[in-house]
């Protein structure tokens, strides 16, 4: 028995061994299938676009990370005006041409109406519940109430508001020969700006006097401030974000419980976000609360308008109070760096670019004595050379190189089939430097722009559109131009500007939710007699 019974026991243990490892192997075969199916899914539907081959899990992130939304340049003269991309696992299909930009934006824009929500923004109310990233009725319902804001009626009676925060930076902030970095300058213009007009509160960053009289409002507002900024910040694009952000684009499975638990862990970045957050939310319901309960029906801000809104029958459901304070913050988000990256992009061109300044300075001199304020008629008429000017700065540096939208139906763009759910994603930043519409593209050439040029009288009508297009266009696009022309007629009446020796050339860009210059723009003002 014993010698007939050792065979068996090794034929038994071979057996065993022969049985686990075909499990093993089986339930590793399913992993892979499922991690692949996984990968694959989102894929499937857009497979047909043609793209740069992809890199598993990663995508195309590192191309983004190592040369910025250039990228997009280079790939549509490789792969044609339609192309995907991959964000991690999430596709992208780029739409790079202006005809094809008009057909997403405006001819089918029933079926790709919503925005695909960036993963650096979700999970977090106050980006969440904005005009930005809320869907379908309730963002045409919300969209409807708050345009009359928006109107130039509206918009003309901000001017004197808007005029003095410059007024007051300029007076205050700039010192004839001093270096300055005109990107923080106008950063804090336009944070004080915002804050007046959408929240009739004094932010008091261009104000010296208001700063140094020290009382405990001034730490509450520069920790307010700081909040703002560290959570925009926070909101990286590429690879350098949070560990739950780049799970989100990596695995997004798997972000909610990676959030949840890195939240929940001291020192890491989601935590201080959640932090900041939570402190930023509850900062912004105060000062709601506290307007709400103190309501002045005279006042002209954003805050005001919403919570007037409010009171009608529709407004009630609409207008929340977390909604409210999601649209006030938004104001923050979407109308500050964008409009300071701007004002420093135009300062910077001029600064390289002198017989450009010296005729917008001739134009700024015609218009009358530096103590004369144009009216909004006034920006329309008499400054034919400065619309030309900002235009093709925001051509040069177009601050918001993409634009996120979703399908919600199958739809046919650029002879592609698009599922549901596919990310459509405009890419503005290589439509402005398409040479078909603008030759020389990388050349700073304001004239491009006069109206009665042949280069503007053939090109595509949809070639320049930094605010984006259709009925979901940048509704804060009449305010941004009205107090970018503002800051550089009076910045000019009153100063010309020579870059500074420690300036890098080009300057450094990064792009987070919009694009930045890394370092600022270093200046020096050279007051004018
Ligand atoms: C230079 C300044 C600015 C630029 C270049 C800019 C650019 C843009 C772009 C490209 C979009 C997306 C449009 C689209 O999908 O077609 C957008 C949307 C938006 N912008 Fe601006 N923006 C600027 C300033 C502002 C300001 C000052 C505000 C607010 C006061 C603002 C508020 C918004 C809002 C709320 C949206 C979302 C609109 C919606 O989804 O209905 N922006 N902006």
């Amino acid at each position: 028995m014993l010698v007939t019974g050792i065979p068996s026991y090794w034929a038994e243990l071979g057996i065993w061994w022969l049985r686990s490892g075909i499990l093993c192997a089986l339930v590793c075969l399913i992993l892979v299938i499922s991690f692949v199916v996984y990968f694959y899914v989102p894929c499937w539907g857009v497979r047909r676009i043609p793209g740069p081959p992809t890199d598993l899990i990663v995508g195309h992130l590192p191309m983004l990370a190592k040369s910025g939304p250039d990228i997009f340049r280079a790939l549509a003269k490789e792969y044609g005006p339609v192309f995907r991309f991959h964000m991690g696992r999430q596709p992208l299909v780029i739409v790079a041409e202006a005809e094809l930009c008009r057909e997403v934006g405006m001819k089918k824009f029933k079926d790709i109406k919503n925005r695909s929500k960036p993963f650096p923004a979700s999970g977090s109310s106050l980006h969440e519940k904005g005009l930005f990233l809320t869907k379908d009725l309730r963002w045409s319902s919300m969209r409807n109430a708050i345009i009359p804001f928006y109107q130039p009626s509206h918009l003309a009676n901000l001017i004197p508001t808007v005029q003095s925060v410059i007024e007051s930076a300029t007076s205050n902030l700039l010192v004839d020969g001093e270096e300055i970095n005109i990107s923080h300058f106008s950063l804090k213009i336009a944070i004080d700006i915002i804050g007046k007009t959408a929240f009739g509160v004094a932010f008091g960053l261009t104000d010296h006097h208001q700063r140094s009289s020290s009382d405990s409002n001034d730490d509450e507002i520069s920790g307010f401030l700081k909040q703002h900024m560290y959570s925009t910040e926070s909101l990286k694009m590429d690879l350098s974000g949070s560990l739950s952000t780049i799970m989100g684009l990596l695995l997004p499975i798997l972000q909610k419980p990676c959030r949840y638990i890195l939240q929940r862990i001291p020192g890491t970045t989601d935590r201080k976000m959640l932090l900041m957050n939570r402190i930023l939310s509850d900062r912004i319901d105060q000062i709601v609360e506290k307007r709400a309960s103190d309501m002045n029906c005279e006042a002209k801000d954003f805050l005001s308008a919403l919570l007037i809104a409010r009171n009608s029958e529709l407004g009630k459901d609409l207008f929340t109070y977390d909604y409210i304070s999601a649209l006030a913050y938004e104001h923050l988000v979407a109308g500050t760096a964008t409009t300071a990256f701007t004002v420093s992009s135009i300062v910077y061109l001029l600064c390289k670019h002198p017989n450009v300044e010296r005729k917008l300075i001739e134009e700024i001199d015609r218009f009358g004595p530096k103590t004369h304020s144009p009216s909004a008629d006034d920006i329309h008429s008499r400054f034919p050379y400065l619309d030309q000017v900002v235009k093709e700065a925001m051509r040069v540096y177009t601050v918001s190189p993409l634009v996120a939208r979703e399908t919600s139906t199958q739809v046919q763009i650029g002879g592609y089939s698009l599922p549901k759910g596919t990310w459509v994603w405009l890419a503005l930043g290589v439509l402005a430097k398409d040479s078909g519409d603008f030759p020389d593209p990388d050349v700073f050439k304001p004239e491009r722009f006069d109206p009665n040029s042949v280069e503007a009288r053939k090109r595509h009508p949809y070639a320049h559109i930094p605010f984006g297009l259709g009925p979901r266009t940048c509704i804060g696009q009449r305010f941004a131009l009205l107090e970018i022309k503002l800051a550089i007629i009076h910045l000019y009446g009153h100063y010309g500007f020579r870059l500074s020796p420690k300036m890098e050339s080009p300057p450094e860009l990064e792009y987070g939710l919009v694009l930045n210059f890394k370092h600022g723009i270093k200046v020096q003002p050279i007051k004018r007699s």
